[in-house]
């Protein structure tokens, strides 16, 4: 017996009912969707751009009530476009995998404050130190660009930029990825086992600048190396790597962080104070190295060889 003979409904009316409620949650899943991701967009841009930032708080604050509506309405319009502006580059941008999706989700809603408390990580590990499908994609295409088949990664979190990574890696591809706190070491191989990409991760546990001694007495050599971990030790890290030889001939290494959420350029002082600033005016100062800032997300320092980077002349 159908279901129309059952309730006594006409077929056509019951078609016509399945296909719209079908219609409504296929538009409320799409809402849900597009509201989650400008929610995550405009949390992202907030903590990394400090003019929005500013803005944004401006806009919140009791001041504001005694601004014209006119010119309370144009800051409102430059905050939406600057907001815009990065969630455009998202939304073009091609989106990421299932599982990097997914890692995203559970990194987001993990119960990061509860796992401290219970002392199993050292402090409250934040779920935004997660990077992006903006950073996600541009990964995978310098690994894929530079034909990469050793990868090196300072700074893990919840495997989602390793993972990125190995998506674009050939199947005998590696990457290595160095993480000091032990409680991953039990979140993270569930999260790999998910993708086929996964078993291409290698994490090393441990302080970076230990790890990093290690893999120069394997004697390995990475084609990308991703610097994505605590920011005093980036200068340390890029020099051992440069003088133990861990960068192979045409390799790329990519400081993640660069802009430090404006601390960079807005509160350049001294060394302690700001070790990112140290760390780019370091590298911009060395005559063996050329280095770009990419404006991408918080700033991506790109550094390679001179050598490798200066054509020649007839
Ligand atoms: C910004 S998160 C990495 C995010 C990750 N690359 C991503 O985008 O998903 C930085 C990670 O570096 C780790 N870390 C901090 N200091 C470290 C050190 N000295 N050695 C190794 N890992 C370190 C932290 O525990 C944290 O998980």
């Amino acid at each position: 017996m159908t279901v129309c003979k059952l309730f006594d409904i006409d077929c056509e009316v019951f078609i016509n009912w399945v296909i719209h409620v079908q219609r409504v949650i296929l538009i409320i899943s799409r809402t849900r969707k597009y509201c989650e991701f400008s929610i995550n967009a405009k949390r992202n841009m907030a903590g990394s751009d400090p003019a929005v930032r500013e803005l944004a708080a401006l806009l919140e604050s009791p001041e504001i009530k005694d601004v014209k509506p006119e010119i309370r309405e144009k800051l409102e319009k430059i905050l939406e476009m600057s907001n815009k502006r990065h969630n455009y580059a998202d939304e073009i941008t091609t989106t990421h995998s299932d599982v990097l999706d997914q890692i995203t989700q559970e990194t987001r809603t993990h119960p990061w404050e509860e796992v401290f408390k219970a002392g199993k990580t050292s402090w409250i590990m934040p779920a935004r130190m997660i990077s992006g499908p903006v950073t996600s994609q541009f990964l995978k295409f310098i690994v894929s660009m530079t034909k990469a088949k050793q990868v090196l990664e300072i700074g893990m979190f919840t495997g989602y930029t390793a993972l990125s990574m190995a998506e674009a890696l050939p199947p005998d591809g590696v990457v290595i990825t160095c993480e000091i706190s032990d409680y991953l070491k039990g979140l993270t191989p569930e999260f790999f086992s998910r993708s086929p990409h996964g078993k291409k991760i290698k994490p090393y546990f441990g302080p970076a600048g230990e790890t990093l001694e290690t893999l120069t007495k394997e004697g390995r050599l990475f084609d990308v190396i991703f610097v994505d971990a605590d920011k005093p030790g980036y200068r340390g890290y890029v020099d051992t790597i440069l003088q133990n030889g861990l960068l192979a001939p045409n390799g790329i290494i990519l400081a993640d962080n660069a802009f430090f959420g404006g601390r960079a350029y807005m509160n350049p002082k001294s060394r302690d104070e700001n070790p990112i600033n140290d760390f780019n005016e370091y590298i911009a100062s060395r005559a063996d190295l050329r280095q770009v800032l990419l404006p991408i997300r918080d700033g991506m320092l790109a550094i390679r060889r001179t050598s490798e980077v200066e054509g020649q002349a007839d």
